[in-house]
């Protein structure tokens, strides 16, 4: 019997583009759902109902933080964390976790990570948070620097797209690219033809998943 394919992610068009023309559709499928968290859950947990996928892939660009993942690289999760669900306090940030309402971190699938890294021996590993709003102050990169020293990198929907195979019970995993630092908002200084070029290049990578 032939496996299914693996579903791949993307926030836009754009993105899902630049896997689309070197992806094997019998190994990996591409779908383009939608920028933040809540269309990435959702357009995920739609695609994921006909119940034809062996696992889930979450892709695109990102910012990278400084001296972790520089403009042009890959970045592989280890784990997708939801950075801001939960609650302010005068003391600082309080996780679900801490409110005791669940977790705000999956983990991406050991096989799918491992098979990633060994293809892609350039990625970088580490820990991508999923944000509703995109980071624009030395700030709010600071803080989550802080927070969470194992992470590489920040993007839109990583955390989404997992919530959504794990309600599946699909192995997932988180691959981005990085097109800007997280830091000041500088749009134009974004560097999308060098992010582009890493995920395309990353593409027979993503053929080749168990
Ligand atoms: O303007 C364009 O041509 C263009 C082409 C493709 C994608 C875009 C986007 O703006 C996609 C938004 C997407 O990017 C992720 N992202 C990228 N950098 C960051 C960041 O610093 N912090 C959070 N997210 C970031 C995110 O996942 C969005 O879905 C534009």
């Amino acid at each position: 019997m032939t496996a299914y394919p693996l579903l791949i992610v993307t926030a836009v068009a754009a993105e899902a583009d630049a896997f689309r023309a070197h992806l094997d559709p019998d190994r990996a499928v591409v779908e383009a759902v939608g920028v933040g968290p809540a269309a990435a859950a959702a357009g995920t947990a739609r695609l994921l109902a006909t119940g034809h996928y062996r696992a889930v892939l979450s892709a695109g660009i990102a910012g990278g933080f400084p001296g972790r993942a520089p403009v042009g690289s890959l970045v592989i999760a280890t784990r997708s964390i939801a950075a801001d669900l939960g609650a302010e306090s005068p003391d600082g940030f309080l996780p679900i976790e801490e409110l005791g309402f669940g977790s705000s971190a999956l983990d991406a699938d050991p096989t799918l990570v491992k098979a990633l890294g060994t293809a892609l021996p350039e990625a970088i590993p580490g820990e991508i948070l999923t944000l509703a709003t995109v980071t624009g102050t030395a700030e709010t990169a600071d803080r989550l620097a802080t927070r969470f020293p194992l992470a590489a990198a920040e993007a839109m929907e990583g955390y989404g797209v997992a919530v959504a195979a794990s309600g599946a019970g699909l192995p997932f995993a988180e691959l981005r690219a990085v097109s800007n630092p997280v830091g000041p908002r500088d749009r134009a200084a974004w560097r999308l033809a060098d992010a582009f070029a890493a995920l395309r290049a990353a593409t027979p990578a993503l053929n080749a998943l168990p």
